[in-house]
């Protein structure tokens, strides 16, 4: 089911950065704590954005043994976050470890597939994988969908073609979403919001395009109203 709310990646350095970047909205919003922020600020943070009314993407891509990956979960379901997330490439058994873990908890768990960051010739190089990224993508997916996983993380790109082989429920969460007057960083696979809503992305992840804006609360309007059609 498609989220109404753009999900905003508060990617600072600090709990006063980030609490004075949430100081602009009145309404609650849907939030992406991920690494930078959570090593500094760790699990309070998570907790006092929470109770603040906001919901929180807990984007910490977990990749290691399933034990290790389980045992973590459990301790992340005790912050009841909306949604986390784990690497599909840490394989099926990772990732039924990782639901696991999750057990008890109303916290959405997804994949990350390939990175927005990686394009087609990097991930047959270096990854050696020898695949079109696409087909890289949905065999990621369709693991995930096997391990009981909500959805994954992918390109826009990628979207249509997940949403027919797991199921139009299957969550597919797309960063590397750029306004059109933006220009592209270090982000490969990107797309605007309205190209998002057209390929069937359930959720739109967006970072530097709102916090780096000059009117950042100005620009979360904006991306949310093409994300939604109007
Ligand atoms: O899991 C993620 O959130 C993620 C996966 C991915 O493939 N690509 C990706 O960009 N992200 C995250 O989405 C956010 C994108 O930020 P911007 O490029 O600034 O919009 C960052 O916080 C990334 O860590």
């Amino acid at each position: 089911m498609r989220n109404v709310r753009p999900i905003i990646a508060l990617d600072f350095a600090s709990k006063e950065q980030t609490l004075e970047f949430l100081s602009n909205f009145d309404e609650s919003l849907f939030v992406k704590i991920g690494m930078e922020l959570f090593y500094q600020e760790g699990p309070e943070l998570v907790r006092e954005v929470n109770k603040r009314g906001h919901d929180v993407f807990l984007d910490l891509k977990l990749h290691d043994i399933p034990n290790t990956v389980e045992s973590a979960m459990r301790g992340i379901a005790k912050l009841e976050v909306a949604m986390v997330n784990v690497h599909a490439a840490g394989g099926l058994k990772m990732m039924k470890a990782a639901k696991r873990g999750l057990e008890g908890s109303k916290t959405q768990l997804i994949a990350v597939t390939q990175l927005t960051s990686t394009s087609e010739e990097q991930m047959q190089k270096e990854q050696l994988i020898n695949a079109t990224l696409e087909d890289s993508v949905v065999h990621y997916a369709r693991l995930a969908d096997e391990a009981g996983l909500d959805g994954v993380v992918c390109s826009v790109h990628e979207a249509e073609a997940i949403g027919d082989a797991c199921g139009e429920e299957f969550l597919r969460v797309t960063p590397g979403i750029r306004p059109a007057q933006v220009s592209v960083d270090d982000q490969r696979r990107v797309a605007t919001p309205a190209q998002a809503r057209a390929q069937g992305s359930t959720h739109i992840v967006v970072g530097r395009a709102i916090t780096k804006a000059a009117d950042p609360k100005d620009s979360y309007r904006q991306i949310a109203a093409e994300w939604r059609g109007e």
